[in-house]
C-alpha cells in the first residue's frame, strides 16, 4: 500500500525556481486503477518520479506498506523500491527474449526456475504473447514490446504498479493492447494501479478514479463516474464530450439543458421514453457519447419542444439525469 502526503517539489529553472509539485496528495485505493491527468508541464512526471522514490519531495512524504520512506536506511530504500512496478518503456535488453526480458527482476532476485517459469507464463499469457515467449524485441511490434515492458514491471507482485505515459507513441491498436493489459492486471492480479497521462481517453478506457492535476496542484479528486454526475466537476469538463452547438440550432426549441446520462438504460431508454410519455420533441442539438470503462455516458445538450417539456426535463431528472436547462430564459436548475 502506497500513500502520498502533502507533497511539494521546486526545481532551479533559468529564472528562478519552478514549483513542479505542491501540496499534492493522493489516494490509490488498493486493487484500483488511479489515473492521473493533466496538460504538459501540470507535474505528472515529476511525481510519477517521486512515487517510484527515484526523487526526493522537498516536503511531503510518501509511505511504502505505512513506513515513512524518507526514514529508510539505503537498504529499507532499496526493498520499497521493489515494491513499486515502474513500466518503462524502450528499455528491453535487445539480447534477451521477450520472456528472458520478463523474468529478469525475478533471476536478480534470486528464484529458482520452476518458479520464474510459472510466474513469467502467467505474465505472458496475460499480455497476450505466450505465442512470442522467445521472440527477441526487434522481432515484436512497438505494442508487444510496451506490453512486455508491463510484464516486466508486474513480476515482483508490487505493491503499485506505476505507468508514466503507458501509451506514448502508439498507435490507436496497440495503445488499447496496453490498456487491456492494466485492465487485467487489475481485473486477475488484483494490482493497484497509477496511471500518469495527458490522454482523457486513458483515463475514460481504464481509470476507476481520477486526480486532475493542474500547475503542480490537484484539481479534483474522486471516483470517475461520480465525479462525471457533479454539475461543477471540472473532470466533467475534461473527459465528457463538448457541447458545441451552433446559435442557430439553439434558438429553434422552447428549452435548452444539458444533460448527463450514465448506464445502458438511461443512454439507451430515457430520452424516447420521455418523448412518448410526454408528447414532447426532444432533439440532440449538441454533445456526444462516450464510454468510462464499460459504462456508456452521454453529454448532450436537449432541444425540448411541446407544452410539457418542463415535465419531460424534470422526469429524465428524476430517473437519475443530470439535467441543467440552459435556458433560453433565466438559467436555472431543473434536477440534479
Ligand atoms: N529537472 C528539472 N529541472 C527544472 N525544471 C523541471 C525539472 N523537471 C521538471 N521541471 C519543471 O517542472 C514542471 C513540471 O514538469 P513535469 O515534467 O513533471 O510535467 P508533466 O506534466 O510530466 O509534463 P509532460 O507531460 O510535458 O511531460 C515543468 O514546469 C517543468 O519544466
Amino acid at each position: 500500500m502506497i500513500t502520498v502526503e502533502n507533497l511539494s517539489k521546486s526545481f532551479l529553472g533559468d529564472t528562478g525556481p519552478v514549483v513542479a509539485l505542491e501540496d499534492v496528495t493522493l489516494d490509490v485505493p488498493t486493487g484500483t486503477i488511479t489515473g492521473v491527468v493533466g496538460p504538459s508541464g501540470s507535474g505528472k512526471s515529476t511525481l510519477a518520479r517521486l512515487v517510484a522514490l527515484q526523487d526526493r519531495p522537498d516536503s511531503g512524504v510518501i509511505r511504502v506498506d505505512g513506513f515513512n520512506t524518507a526514514a529508510l536506511d539505503p537498504r529499507r530504500l532499496r526493498a520499497a523500491r521493489r515494491r513499486i512496478g515502474v513500466v518503462r518503456h524502450g528499455d528491453l535488453l535487445p539480447q534477451r527474449t521477450a520472456a528472458g526480458n520478463i523474468a529478469l527482476p525475478l533471476e536478480q532476485a534470486g528464484v529458482d526456475g520452476p518458479q520464474r517459469r510459472e510466474k513469467v507464463g502467467t505474465l505472458l499469457d496475460l499480455i497476450g504473447l505466450t505465442d512470442k515467449a522467445a521472440f527477441y524485441p526487434d522481432a515484436l511490434t512497438p505494442g508487444q514490446q510496451a506490453r512486455v515492458a508491463v510484464a516486466r514491471a508486474l513480476v515482483g507482485d508490487p505493491g503499485l504498479l506505476l505507468a508514466d505515459d503507458p501509451t506514448k507513441d502508439l498507435d490507436p491498436d496497440a495503445e488499447a493492447g496496453v490498456l487491456t493489459v492494466l485492465d487485467r492486471a487489475r481485473a486477475e492480479l488484483g494490482s493497484t494501479v497509477l496511471v500518469v497521462t495527458d490522454d482523457a481517453g486513458v483515463v475514460r478506457r481504464i481509470a476507476d478514479d481520477v486526480a486532475l492535476l493542474e500547475g503542480g496542484r490537484v484539481q479534483e479528486s474522486g471516483h470517475l463516474l461520480s465525479l462525471v454526475q457533479d454539475p461543477g466537476s471540472q473532470v466533467a469538463q475534461a473527459l465528457l464530450p463538448a457541447i458545441d452547438a451552433p446559435k442557430s440550432a439553439q434558438a429553434r426549441h422552447d428549452r435548452l439543458a444539458e444533460v448527463v446520462l450514465v448506464g445502458f438504460a438511461a443512454v439507451g431508454a430515457l430520452l424516447p421514453e420521455a418523448t412518448t410519455r410526454f408528447g414532447a420533441t426532444i432533439a440532440v442539438v449538441g454533445g456526444g457519447l462516450t464510454r468510462i470503462g464499460e459504462t456508456p455516458v452521454a453529454r448532450f445538450l436537449l432541444g425540448v419542444s411541446g407544452s410539457h417539456a418542463d415535465q419531460a426535463l424534470a422526469w429524465i431528472g428524476e430517473r437519475g439525469g443530470l439535467v441543467r436547462q440552459r435556458a433560453t430564459g433565466p438559467q436555472g436548475i431543473v434536477a440534479a
